[in-house]
């Protein structure tokens, strides 16, 4: 188990480098959790991590990961058909579960048919039924869902999952899954998990590349001389946080 709030950063020179330290990493702590929990929870999130996920689905990772211990959630989604280009489950499909032998029945993709406040409760009673059947730990300390790993992009505005800088939903401590109706990044309409859930991970990965978003980079890990702090300053798992950066998004630190 990592240290408990343990912080590591990463710069890599190239894209492909911190996509092959990734997979490295993700495969790690993949042979651990599957070895200690014979499962292994993952969390995506949407937008440029899919893409950063490619070497997984190459040798030698293809084959040696234990696929059928993987169950497979997300950090946020768009409230969309799951065949609509807008969609997270789309894109980590298309990019990424059609190319591993996941179980379909360990993909947890939110009910599409449902408004967003129903497939936020709907996401979180699922999650509660996985928690009772030892799918997903629960952390013992805050009480919310553990994930094994989250493995979380970051928008240029500084924004995780669909927990945006400004917005009441970054105060929401009793809810494991919310929604959001006016956000800032279209669609507007999503499902997201809460910061208390994002923060009782074992491991959360934070993989940001492009100069776009050095600054928020910056508000997160360096002198930034905005004293607002945005929502990726506020993630602080319980368990270890590793930082995969580009050079550019590293270019202000
Ligand atoms: O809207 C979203 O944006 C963020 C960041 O996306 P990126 O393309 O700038 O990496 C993503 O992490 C989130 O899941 C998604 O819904």
């Amino acid at each position: 188990m990592a240290t408990k709030g343990e912080v590591k950063k990463e710069v890599f020179e190239s894209a492909e480098d911190l996509a092959v330290s990734l997979a490295k990493y993700t495969a790690q702590l993949s042979d651990k959790f599957c070895k200690e929990r014979g499962a292994f929870s993952v969390v995506l999130s949407g937008g440029s991590l899919i893409n950063s996920l490619r070497k997984l689905v190459e040798p030698p990772y293809i084959d040696s990961i234990e696929w059928s211990k993987w169950h497979i959630f997300w950090a946020d989604e768009r409230v969309v058909p799951k065949d609509h280009e807008d969609s997270n489950y789309k894109l980590a499909y298309d990019g990424f579960l059609s190319k591993v032998p996941i179980l379909p029945g360990n993909v947890y993709s939110i009910n599409d048919a449902l408004s967003a406040e129903g497939a936020a409760e709907d996401y979180e009673t699922c999650l509660r039924h996985l928690v009772k059947s030892n799918v997903v730990d629960i952390s013992a300390a805050s009480g919310f869902p553990k994930f094994d790993l989250q493995l979380l992009g970051m928008g240029p505005d500084g924004h995780v999952a669909s927990l945006f800088p400004g917005h009441p939903l970054l105060k929401e401590n009793e809810k494991w899954v919310t929604y959001i109706k006016d956000s800032p990044k279209p669609p507007p309409e999503r499902i997201t998990f809460t910061f208390p859930v994002i923060n009782s991970s074992a491991y959360i990965a934070l993989v940001v590349n492009g100069a776009n978003k050095a600054g928020a980079v910056q508000n997160a890990l360096g002198n930034s001389q905005n004293s607002e702090k945005l929502p990726v300053a506020m993630v602080s798992p319980e368990g270890e946080l590793a930082w995969f950066l580009d050079t550019a998004a590293a270019s202000k630190l």
